[in-house]
């Protein structure tokens, strides 16, 4: 099939595609008239704080399941075999760690930005690192997220390129803008929906197509695309169980743990409780997704593996195959590609969205209102719009930028993931798991992780040694050949080499470590903080609870032991406060308030308390 020739749209696709971005702003416009109308920061930003969790559970995988992962996950399938599924196994603890040790420690200080947690642990200086170096992962983030729908389609199927980026673009701007949380919440729930009717419609045809589940499942099998557990320790072999699934859970805590875009959701929730019970619901969708896009992987490497159909397939980027693949798939079922193309418009448009709305609100709650706390609300809302547009023309900015990377997308964002929310991940765990960590250690450890991180990444990058090709499409080729082939061990490189060839499925484990690591040596030479000193609400007893066989003395010096901060109440007027309604209050106060406040037990608590 030629794309040049084939007719792929018909108008009910088009017509399908423009429902789908005339909904996205009919959400957008509809919270921009409707509630608050989004007249203060508290509603444009933090949705009232009145979310529930089935919205917020939706939104929270529409974030960080982009068009990257139904592109880029497919063709990971396609080419290695399902090695990758094993990712799976780190939702486990990615999620059961946040639900239960983030959540409660964010959501007790009622911080409107994960960052201003740093603040209250350290100092203003660290916040600001944090801040930036959140916005510089997610606009690179966002770049591969805006560019990767728009190219993949433009290279199979003449889909107009930067006539979708724009239309992308301009369309989540808007509704991010006019509407706020709530509009980007509900928009992710109608996108997500769409995102996996278009997988299933494509998976449901692909099996018909290509002579159903039997036939499919023979030629997976003999084409040996099933991958074993591979419990090789090896670090340096790229997908390992070890690699997925330990090193996995770092980079979901980097995520759905300490990332500003889903820490605004949880705080987004009525109750702590709605917020860790979100958290719990994001589970099976989320395996429901990973399970979709690798099934699609599987049909495509049963449609193809026979035949040969490697000259079309080599000629497009590997992730383009992908679209290739649908649109042989569904051309000539009219209104199914339409479908697709909204669902991969859908996964962009939600990832976007998110990320657009937490860079205004870190922007806003980080950067620019601690420098002018007497601004008025409705210019602090006008200011947050400002910037939701401005990054939203900043992202087309950066998919241009994606055009020049060239490697396969899922790699280009777990990399990004691994090099930036590693280090972030690692700021965030020096702070709430050891007392000990004061500023000094806080800042140095992140320059140095960051520092650490992009040598290696940069390092892979140019030193990428040719690998063996992976299990080639060739089903007729025996077992043997194919294990022999793959045994092939190439100069096993040493030293630096070898360092290099680290899986950049264990960048956020690595990273992360590198920051608690060199955090705690600067903290401690630097003359430690004393577990008193430390904010209140601001540890968590990690290591207490590790070591929880200690006897009682030791433990107390060892390590913290205090329990968890109590739910503060709703931050206090504070005379520095603007005038109209209480906008983002957050606790600024000094010490003595705050434990004034600690003194009785608010609701949430006890409420929280019952539910664990
Ligand atoms: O889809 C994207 O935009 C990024 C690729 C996936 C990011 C990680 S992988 C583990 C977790 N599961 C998801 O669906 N997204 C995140
Ligand atoms: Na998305």
């Amino acid at each position: 099939m030629d794309p040049s020739d084939q007719k792929f749209f018909t108008v009910i696709d088009y017509v399908i595609f423009a429902v789908l971005l005339a909904a996205s702003m009919a959400i957008g416009l509809y919270y921009a008239l409707s509630g608050g109308r989004q007249r203060t920061t508290q509603e444009f930003l933090m949705a009232d704080r009145s979310m529930g969790c089935l919205p917020v559970s939706l939104s929270l995988i529409a974030s960080f399941q982009s068009a990257v992962a139904i592109i880029g996950v497919p063709a990971e399938i396609y080419r290695h075999g399902t090695q990758y599924w094993f990712i799976g196994c780190a939702y486990i603890l990615g999620l059961l760690i946040p639900a239960h040790i983030f959540i409660p420690v964010f959501y007790r200080l009622r911080v409107s930005s994960a960052y201003q947690y740093l603040e209250l642990r350290f100092s203003k200086a660290v916040r600001i690192c944090g801040t930036l170096t959140f916005i510089f992962q997610m606009v690179i983030y966002m770049g591969v997220c805006v560019y990767t729908p728009a190219f993949a389609l433009n290279a199979v199927t003449g889909f107009e390129l930067w006539g979708a980026v724009l239309a992308t673009g301009l369309v989540c701007t808007l509704y991010t803008t006019l509407g706020g949380l709530k509009a980007v919440i509900w928009t992710d729930v109608f996108q997500t929906v769409v995102m996996f009717a278009g997988q299933l419609a494509v998976i449901v045809v692909g099996v018909q197509k290509t002579g159903g589940v039997a036939d499919v499942w023979r030629k997976v099998w003999e084409g040996n695309r099933i991958s074993g557990l591979d419990l090789n320790p090896d670090p340096t072999e790229r997908h390992t169980f070890w690699t997925l699934g330990v090193g996995g859970v770092f980079l979901m805590l980097s995520l759905y743990g300490v990332n500003q875009a889903q820490v605004q959701r949880y705080l987004s929730s009525r109750t702590e409780k709605e917020a860790v019970r979100s958290c719990y619901m994001v589970f099976p969708s989320l395996q429901l997704a990973l399970a979709l896009s690798c099934v699609m992987g599987l049909v495509m490497f049963a449609r193809y593996c026979g035949e040969d159909h490697s000259d079309k397939l080599a000629s497009s980027s590997r992730d383009a195959m992908v679209i290739y693949f649908v649109m042989d798939m569904l051309h000539g079922l009219p209104g199914l590609p339409g479908l697709f193309i909204a669902c991969l418009f859908s996964a962009a448009l939600s990832t976007i969205s998110s990320a657009f709305n937490s860079l205004a609100t870190v922007t806003m709650e980080d950067l620019i209102k601690p420098q002018y706390p007497a601004m008025t609300e409705a210019r602090a809302t006008l200011l947050s719009k400002v910037l939701a547009m401005s990054y939203g023309l900043l992202c087309l900015a950066m998919a241009y930028l994606t055009h020049l990377m060239g490697d396969s997308v899922l790699q280009v964002a777990l990399k990004i993931f691994g090099m930036v929310g590693g280090p972030i991940l690692g700021l965030f765990c020096l702070g709430m798991f050891f007392p000990w960590a004061n500023s000094i250690g806080a800042l140095v450890g992140l320059c140095a992780g960051l520092v650490v991180a992009f040598w290696l990444g940069i390092g892979s990058i140019l030193t990428r040694s040719t690998r063996p090709l992976p299990l080639e499409c060739s089903a007729n080729v025996t077992i043997a050949i194919q294990t022999a082939f793959n045994n092939i061990t190439l100069s096993q490189p040493s030293g630096l080499k070898r360092f290099y060839s680290l899986s950049y499925m264990w960048y956020s484990g690595f990273n992360c470590t590198t920051v608690i690591l060199i955090g705690l040596i600067i903290s401690f030479l630097t003359g430690p903080t004393k577990e008193e000193d430390v904010m209140p609400g601001t540890l968590y007893p990690l290591l207490g609870k590790l070591f929880c066989f200690l006897p009682e003395h030791l433990k107390k010096k060892l390590c913290c032991v205090t329990p968890l901060g109590q739910t503060l109440a709703a931050p206090q007027r504070q005379p520095s406060q603007h005038k109209e309604g209480n906008g983002l209050a957050f606790p600024q106060e000094d010490r003595s308030s705050l434990e004034e406040r600690e003194s009785f037990l608010p609701e949430t608590l006890v409420e929280y308390e019952t539910a664990v």
